[in-house]
């Protein structure tokens, strides 16, 4: 089965018919199983960091601050580095246009690239607004490259953040963006990975889709808000870790109080159990954890 296309109902099938207590695919003779083997097996450990980035209104200063402390985490042992949703460029359906740029040959492609490289990580790279040049349409994109710099994947983000809460958060993202329409993982030698961005985690079927397909996480660059982050968060994260026996990171942007979104911050890394390895407040910091103990 290939999922890589959310339009395709053979997808949806498929991995209904591998929901916990379907014939054959019981979650705990499954999963637990499957996963246990592979740290055996590989005998590696999968050391991640997450970077919660002050993020401000000068994109370069934004990607020297990324790259800065990518290179810490590496030289703090990390092999997966992960920066948070739309690192590049304030959080706001204003700003998407006039900070887009193509992922083909853009500022910020071109800097990834490069810190992946020079600090020798797989670096799941946030995301940025993306122009695609073809149609012309704007997307939240993040791109993901091996430690030599190649863009290995591309994840553009499948449900757009359009929420309505009178009195408290009014937020459009499909006044300026378009959806992606395609799930996305990546191989690395430590194992498959599923990738989305923020309100995607809002959806299970992702990450169920991934670990069926032997993912053994799944990373969301995200930014909730001072009104859905303390309620749903975390509890987002545990929920897809345990439903599907997966870790879960979450790697949001730090709290702005000057900007005109409020991010919650709380950069989260989840285990296959549910349970917390490593979390943080609303400051600028790397967390750590490692996946393979
Ligand atoms: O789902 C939420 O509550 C927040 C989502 C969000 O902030 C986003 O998708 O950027």
């Amino acid at each position: 089965m290939d999922a890589n296309d959310l339009a395709d109902p053979k997808i949806f099938d498929e991995a209904s018919m591998m929901r916990p207590g379907a014939t054959g695919y019981g979650i705990h003779g499954y999963r637990v199983v499957e996963v246990e083997s592979l740290w055996r097996i590989k005998g590696r450990a999968r050391p991640i960091a997450l970077i919660q980035l002050a993020v401000t209104a000068d994109k370069p200063a934004n990607l020297a601050n990324a790259r800065n402390h990518v290179l810490e985490a590496a030289s703090n042992g990390a092999n997966l580095v992960v920066l948070p949703e739309c690192f590049n460029s304030p959080y706001g359906t204003g700003y998407f246009p006039e900070y887009a740029e193509s992922v083909k040959d853009g500022a910020s492609v071109k800097a990834l690239s490069a810190m992946a490289k020079d600090a020798k990580v797989y670096l799941i790279g946030g995301s940025i607004p993306e122009r695609d040049l073809t149609d012309d349409k704007v997307y939240n994109t993040c791109t993901i490259y091996n430690p030599a710099g190649e863009l290995i994947a591309t994840h553009r983000k499948v449900h757009l953040f359009d929420i309505d809460v009178p009195g408290k958060i009014r937020f459009q993202e499909s006044e300026t963006l378009t959806a992606g329409n395609k799930l996305t993982q990546f191989d690395t030698e430590y194992g498959k990975i599923g990738v989305g961005i923020c309100y995607d985690i809002r959806f299970p079927e992702p990450a169920m889709i991934a670990a069926r397909q032997g993912c053994f996480a799944m990373i969301y660059p995200g930014a909730f808000n001072m009104t859905t982050g303390p309620l749903h968060w975390e509890l987002l994260q545990r929920a897809r870790a345990v439903d599907n026996q997966m870790y879960v990171a979450a790697c949001s942007p730090a709290r702005d109080l000057n900007a005109t979104y409020h991010a919650w911050g709380h950069s989260t890394i989840v285990g296959p159990a549910g349970d917390v390895l490593q979390t943080t407040d609303e400051k600028q910091g790397i967390i750590y954890a490692d996946l393979g103990t």
